[in-house]
């Protein structure tokens, strides 16, 4: 389980002084400009779980993993991963936590990849047989047989994200962090990447926090999102009640040799209308609360001479681009379990 209360980070840099001798002046200077990274945040996760950790860029993700993994002591509030405090007890937190940045690697550029399992493997203290074990598995399950001899600077992205994804995972630790771990790779990598991902959460229970820009990552893997912008949580829920609760509206695509920009049917709303060959093409949108979706094809159909047809619930990349733009939203309070009002289940065990 990993546990985070009332994280803050702050940085702090010195205020650069404008003006002749300017560069002398903030060398001397005691002024500081400090940036609030993360803003009390408390989450919690439960063994098992896969969650999505997203965000604008500079919301504060890598800080928040930072933290969580170890690299970075918070400015105040408490973090337990697996029972333990990462910066304080630093050596079993490595055998507890896995973490993938992507982007830069964690492996020896210069070696082989397959040198630096083997001393990963020692630094692990990893017997002979486990090692060839997992790592017999994870080839396997990654087909990296054909760059296990190739330097790690001479792979390709793709190969090199495989190579730090086993490399977190060779000592089976219960908790991963991936921090982007798909950005960059084509789609055929980022599937064997996210097929990977969520056949270890499967095989071995893993627990995994993951930050990334490619919501598709998420809606692959994860059922629970946490959002977050400017260091503060504005969601933690499952997927669905966030389509819910932010984008409570379906879509229907018509097509019709003609359709009147001045179109009213009750309980629809017509969102888009442009031409497509020798017709038209409307997008109409509606709540399922207000209309099912057979009596609103039935309203289209009677109202237009429809020669094709098609409906879509929003997907989560609409969802989370109209949260973003949306300043309105107001950030959860933090806490555990108090996420945003009607945002699903702060922290609820074993959504998958
Ligand atoms: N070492 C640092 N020193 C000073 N400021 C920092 C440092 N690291 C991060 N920040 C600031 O903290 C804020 C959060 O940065 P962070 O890297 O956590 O964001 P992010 O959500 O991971 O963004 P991105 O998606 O762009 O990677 C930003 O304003 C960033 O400039």
């Amino acid at each position: 389980m990993i546990l985070a209360e009332n994280l803050v980070k702050e940085f702090s840099r010195p205020r650069r002084v404008e003006g002749r001798m300017s560069g002398l002046r903030s060398f001397f200077s005691t002024q500081k400009i400090t940036t609030r990274a993360v803003d009390d945040i408390s989450l919690r996760i439960d063994d098992g779980e896969i969650v999505g950790y997203l965000g604008p860029n500079g919301a504060g993700k890598s800080t928040t993993i930072k933290m969580l993994t170890g690299i970075l002591v918070p400015t105040s509030g408490h973090i337990e991963a697996e029972g333990i405090v990462p910066w304080k007890d630093r050596r079993t937190n490595a055998r507890t936590i896995g973490a993938v940045f992507g982007q830069r690697t964690q492996l020896w550029t210069d070696l082989p990849l397959r040198e630096s399992f083997e001393l990963i493997a020692k630094l692990y203290g990893l017997s002979p047989e486990d090692y060839r074990r997992s790592l017999d598995v994870f080839v396997d399950l990654l087909d990296m047989g054909p760059f296990l001899d190739t330097a790690v600077r001479s792979l390709s992205l793709g190969q090199r994200m495989r190579g730090d994804i086993v490399a977190a995972m060779l000592y089976r630790p219960p908790v991963l962090y991936l921090d982007e771990p798909t950005v960059g790779l084509d789609v055929v990598a980022k599937a064997r990447i996210r097929d990977f991902i969520g056949e270890q959460n499967r095989s071995e229970g893993t627990t995994v926090l993951l930050t990334t820009h490619d919501i598709s990552d998420i809606e692959q893997l994860a059922r629970r999102v946490i959002i977050i912008d400017e260091g503060r949580i504005l969601y933690d829920g499952g997927l669905d009640s966030l389509r819910a609760r932010y984008a409570p509206f379906r879509e229907i695509q018509v097509s019709a040799p003609e359709i009147p920009e001045s179109l009213e049917i009750e309980a629809l709303t017509l969102t888009t209308l442009v031409p497509a060959g020798e017709e038209m093409r409307a997008t109409f949108r509606f709540d399922p609360a207000q209309i099912a979706a057979p009596a609103a094809i039935g309203r289209l159909t009677n109202a237009l001479e429809i020669t094709d047809l098609s409906s879509r619930e929003p997907n989560v990349e609409d969802v989370i681009r109209r949260i973003y733009t949306d300043r309105g939203v107001e950030p959860a309070a933090a806490g555990p379990g108090s996420a945003a009002p009607g945002t699903g289940v702060p922290g609820a065990p074993g959504q998958r």
